[in-house]
């Protein structure tokens, strides 16, 4: 509950304040805006605002102030608006954009607010301050409290001005009135059965700051300043009745501002307090140290130390924390927020400091991998979220590459290969046999280990096809059946901007020759050099029978084959992952009737789930995250730890920062890694709940008995079980396909495999005797359709076979 009267100020607010100090113990004040300006408003909070911390503002009608007034007291200290009408606080909301919980409006007899409490301030709440006096301030305390002690006396609990509780006390009626008379601490004391003002023989009186009531009205909070000797609350001689305060940041300001008087001389703290250029100096060290400190324990150091110095320099300045906290507050109200740009001279040392480094120290910088709980939810959702370029912006640059080359054919796909890819083609296409000249450079263990890998990921594939014919006789005489049949042609987009991908190649042209695919194309962008693509990629397609091979990349590719050029065939499915301009524009074609082509999923930047527990081997879980963090800066790796310890990622982050120096893609990773993260969970189960919400493209499982968790798997691309299993070898060679889905369509699409190179058709023999079986119940759902049609084609064949009775109509 707020306190039950809101004061109503006017123009003459200050000498009603001086003449009735108690009034400010309500801790909320209104202020007519018919009477007084913003100027005169702002003036108000400057007076009271350290004394108030609700100060509203009346407005009752739209003309009192202009938009751009409104949102100055907002910004200025005001905590709401009271509105008399809807429609104004509508437009004030969804015009200015202020936020509803300021706006506190008029409905049924009361302002309804949501502001900090919610309540309703019924209008004989609200009372111009003039009139208000001691016994009507307290009588609206007391008839708001309730007691179902039979003492009839308030439990009053008593807190300083930051909130820490003192002790628990007893208020009367009297004892209330008595306290807002005198501004004071006062009590009712049970022992002695009479009004007690506490430290009128101790000397530690107590300034009453404001009282409160709580949400059922059945206790009082009095915030107190203890003023008198000593600021001890308990007769114990403590500073509160459950013992002293002697930890946080109220307490090192109380440190602090003794020691301004009383520290010995030579000591640390005197030296800081005499030397102003010292302290200006350590806390820009410490600011700095700040912003390069990394781990949970080094942030918490170091912010320490800046808070230290800080407060030293505001205590040598006379500030004080609770000046600091009523700036904050100030700015906390504030409903248009700065842009938040660092000075040019922040920015410019940081540029400076980036531009001095020598090439040895940009390499060697740390390769740190952003750590959190998952107890943090907002701080997991906004690291799993992957670092994608907004659908709507790619689609702008993808939709005119796509639009020109299906209305210019060849000419379009010369064109952008020359822009995007840097080479200049006379012939957009390679027709098998592939030429000689095109398979130089390939070594014989080259072509062995791809023969390996090919043999394997026929294998199976091969064993994923569907030989039998699926029948089924559903009621006799009614067989259904289903199977495949190839799709007849097929074109194989193989990546090849940051990296040739032959692994890719065969990861597609394997299973469509296994499916039996009539026409496999590939296309890869041509390599700068000389134009070509990769004799490895030749190599491959040559192996799977491929007729061309498109030389083009991205989204000009994708065009090429969904709607066919003069040299480039069209194909009806397109298959293969690329970058989000090929993925773009495989989504494009395929919502495009006129191409009338599928596509098998979007498979875009690479990404890896890896669940590690305390005993995974540190090396391996960083070799198998840097696996998929060299493949573009688009990629991401996550590491989710079930409960490891600080030190496990301490490893895991020093193992990912030396493999990853080590490798010649370093400066992929650098950029994959600062978007990508380390989640420590409670458990297994939560762990895997993460992972499949993310839905991986690849999920390595390094925990004991891993095999035993594949169950909890619902949502991934392909998974790895084990230490011995890193996703390099489903990369290349161990037989599963590496074309999955990623962005999280694991939760709704399958890799690649033999099916997504095959349609399926179904077929049905029906006889006389199935017919009987299942002929009354195709007429009877027809009849409800309104289609005679159909329901004629069952009746004129069950009429001949004499099946239906006498004058069926
Ligand atoms: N999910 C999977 O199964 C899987 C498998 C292998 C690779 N991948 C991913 O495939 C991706 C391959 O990407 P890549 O870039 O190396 O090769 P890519 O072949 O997909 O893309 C290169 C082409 O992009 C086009 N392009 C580049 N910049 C462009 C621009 N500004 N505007 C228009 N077009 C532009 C060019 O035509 C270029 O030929 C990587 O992200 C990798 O992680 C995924
Ligand atoms: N990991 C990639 C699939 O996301 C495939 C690949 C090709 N070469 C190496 N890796
Ligand atoms: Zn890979």
């Amino acid at each position: 509950m707020v306190f039950p009267i809101l004061p109503l100020y006017g123009r003459d607010f200050c000498s009603v304040v001086a003449a009735k100090p108690f009034l400010t113990l309500a801790d909320q004040a209104l202020i007519d805006s018919s009477v007084l300006s913003v100027d005169e408003i702002k003036k108000f909070v400057d007076e009271f605002g350290s004394r108030i911390k609700f100060i509203s503002v009346l407005l009752k009608d739209s003309f009192a102030f202009d938009d751009e007034k409104i949102v100055d007291l907002l910004n200025n200290g005001i905590s709401t608006l009271f509105i008399d009408q809807q429609d104004y606080a509508d437009h004030l909301c969804q015009d200015v954009g202020i936020p509803v919980e300021r706006l506190t409006v008029l409905r049924d007899s009361a302002y309804k607010n949501k502001f900090s409490i919610k309540t309703d301030f019924r209008l004989g709440d609200i009372i111009p301050a003039e009139q208000i006096t001691v016994d009507s301030f307290s009588e609206a305390v007391i008839s708001s409290v309730k007691t179902d002690r039979e003492d009839k006396l308030y439990t009053t609990l008593v807190v300083d001005t930051n909130e820490r509780c003192l002790g628990l006390v007893y208020s009367s009626a009297a004892s209330v009135k008595v306290a807002i008379e005198k501004g004071a601490g006062v009590y009712y004391s049970r022992s002695r059965n009479e009004i007690w003002e506490k430290g009128l023989t101790s000397g530690n009186t107590q300034k009453l700051i404001s009282i409160k009531l709580d949400c059922d009205g059945d206790a009082l909070k009095f915030v107190v300043d203890p003023c008198g000797k000593t600021s001890d609350f308990c007769h114990l001689d403590t500073v509160s009745c459950f013992g002293e305060f002697n930890h946080g940041l109220v307490e090192l300001e109380k440190l602090l501002k003794d020691r301004l008087n009383n520290a010995p001389e030579g000591s640390y703290t005197r030296r800081l307090f005499s030397d102003p250029e010292l302290l200006t100096a350590k806390v820009k060290e410490e600011a700095e140290e700040l912003t390069e400190a990394k781990t949970k324990s080094e942030l918490a150091w170091e912010a320490a130390d800046l808070f230290y110095f800080a407060m030293t320099k505001l205590v040598a300045n006379g500030v004080s924390l609770a000046d600091v906290e009523q700036n904050l507050q100030k700015k906390h109200l504030k409903v248009t927020r700065r842009k938040g740009d660092a000075k040019p001279k922040f920015m410019n040392e940081k540029k400076e400091a980036e531009a001095t480094k020598t090439p040895e120290d940009q390499s060697n910088e740390q390769i740190f991998l952003n750590v959190l709980s998952s107890e943090d939810t907002a701080g997991v959702k906004k690291a799993l979220s992957r670092p994608i370029q907004k659908t709507s912006e790619i689609m702008n640059l993808v939709n005119p590459i796509v639009e020109n080359v299906k209305s210019k054919g060849d000419k379009a796909l010369i064109e952008y290969t020359a822009k995007f890819d840097g080479v200049n083609l006379t012939s957009p296409v390679l027709n098998a046999p592939f030429p000689e000249e095109y398979f130089e450079g390939l070594t014989d263990e080259m072509k062995e280990s791809l023969d390996l890998s090919i043999e394997n990921v026929r294998k199976f594939h091969a064993a994923q096809m569907q030989t039998e014919v699926l029948g089924v006789e559903t009621q006799p005489g009614v067989l259904c059946s289903r199977f495949p049949r190839p799709i007849e042609k097929v074109g194989l987009y193989i990546p090849g901007g940051t990296a040739i991908l032959p692994s890719t190649a065969l990861m597609l042209g394997v299973p469509a020759q296994v499916a039996n695919c009539k026409e496999i194309i590939f296309a890869s962008p041509p390599r700068k050099s000389d134009g070509k693509v990769s004799p490895e990629v030749v190599y491959v397609a040559a192996k799977v029978g491929a007729s061309k091979i498109v030389l083009a990349g991205g989204a000009q590719a994708v065009a090429a084959m969904a709607y066919g050029t003069e040299s480039v065939p069209k194909v009806d499915k397109i298959l293969g992952p690329g970058n989000q301009f090929v993925t773009a524009a495989k989504m494009y074609v395929q919502n495009d009737t006129q191409a009338l082509c599928s596509i098998d999923m979007p498979a875009g930047p690479s990404e890896v789930l890896v669940i590690c527990d305390e005993q995974a081997d540190v090396d391996f879980v960083a070799s198998d995250l840097l696996s998929q963090a060299e493949h573009g800066v688009d990629s991401q790796v996550i590491l989710l730890g079930v409960n490891i310890s600080e030190e496990k990622i301490k490893q895991v982050q020093n193992a990912v920062h030396e493999q990853a120096l080590k490798l010649p893609r370093v400066e992929i990773v650098r950029k994959c890694i600062a978007h990508s993260a380390i989640i420590n969970c409670k458990d297994h189960k939560e762990a895997f709940e993460i992972s499949n919400e993310y839905a991986p493209e690849h999920l390595i499982l390094q925990i004991a008995n891993a095999q035993d968790y594949v169950k909890l798997v619902d949502n991934a691309g392909s998974i790895f079980v084990g230490a011995y299993t890193p996703e390099s070898c489903g990369d290349y060679s161990s037989g599963t396909n590496h074309t999955l889905p990623t962005y999280g369509y694991a939760k709704q699409y399958s890799g690649v495999n033999i099916t997504t190179f095959q349609k399926f058709i179904t077929s049905q023999i029906v006889t006389p005797e199935g017919l009987k079986n299942i002929g009354n119940a195709v007429m009877c759902v027809a009849k409800v359709e309104g289609l005679d049609g159909h329901r004629n084609a069952v009746k004129i064949r069950m009429n001949k076979l004499g099946l239906l009775p006498q004058g069926f109509e």
